[in-house]
């Protein structure tokens, strides 16, 4: 890994702009050094804030991750992606099928090596520290020859999910989780600080030789004492 930063704002309003300059800049490195930009986001409060923040966009090669298209629309109304540049998962299959189709698309959109790589993978926690669907406890965080995996007992509602497979999420060139708001506070300290190995899935997420990122506004930091950045609201990460 190239080594974990954790950057706290006073607020949302002051992490937005900073993760859509995240969004633009690694966008850039990418296109330049190989032609095109992909991009996995995962589900929670990260759609809205980026719609609110990224007003112009160079044309992107996207892929996104388990959001149906209604939830992307405010988001795609405001940057300039083509339909063929973006990868969703179809709900209207099995969820096994689901996970067998999502798996063969990202498989079609990077046909080099065994797991895809994607430029940028914007994630959220869950306040039981799940990332992605990898909760805490379950197999499939075991799993180690899947990219995309089904899921029939999730904790959260739905039971039924397919997600991208921790392989995947740590060959990513850089992963910038971004959480919000007190009700994290805790379980970002357990994440952030607890023991080495700590079984929580987002404390799983570490980049083989990618950039890791934690973009946490104060009442999510509340109770850290790990040394943090504070960058300004027109900070280049
Ligand atoms: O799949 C889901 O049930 C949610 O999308 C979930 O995983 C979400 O990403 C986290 O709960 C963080 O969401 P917030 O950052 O909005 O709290």
């Amino acid at each position: 890994m190239a080594g974990r930063r954790v950057a706290v704002f006073p607020s949302s309003a002051e992490l937005g702009p900073v993760l859509a300059q995240l969004v633009t800049s690694r966008a850039e490195k990418a296109i330049s050094a190989h032609g095109r930009f992909t991009l996995g986001l995962s589900g929670g409060s990260l759609v809205s804030m980026l719609s609110k923040e990224l007003l112009a966009l160079p044309e992107l090669d996207c892929s996104f991750t388990h959001q149906p298209k209604t939830l992307l629309n405010q988001l795609f109304s405001k940057v300039n992606i083509p339909d063929s540049g973006i990868l969703t998962i179809d709900p209207s299959l099995p969820v096994n099928e689901c996970a067998e189709d999502y798996s063969r698309k990202l498989k079609e959109t990077f046909p080099d090596g065994d797991f895809p790589v994607f430029d940028l993978l914007l994630l959220g926690m869950g306040p039981d520290g799940h990332t992605c669907s990898l909760f805490p406890d379950h197999p499939l965080l075991e799993e180690t020859k899947k990219i995309v995996a089904p899921i029939s007992d999730s904790p959260k509602p739905p039971p039924q999910r397919v997600t991208m497979t921790l392989p995947v999420v740590n060959s990513a060139r850089c992963v910038a989780f971004v959480s919000t708001g007190g009700s994290k506070a805790t379980i970002l300290k357990e994440v952030l600080e607890g023991r080495e190995g700590s079984a929580f899935p987002a404390a799983r997420v570490v980049p083989t030789s990618g950039e890791l990122f934690w973009l946490v506004d104060d009442p999510a930091a509340a109770s850290l004492t790990i040394q943090v950045e504070r960058p300004g609201s027109g900070a280049k990460l």
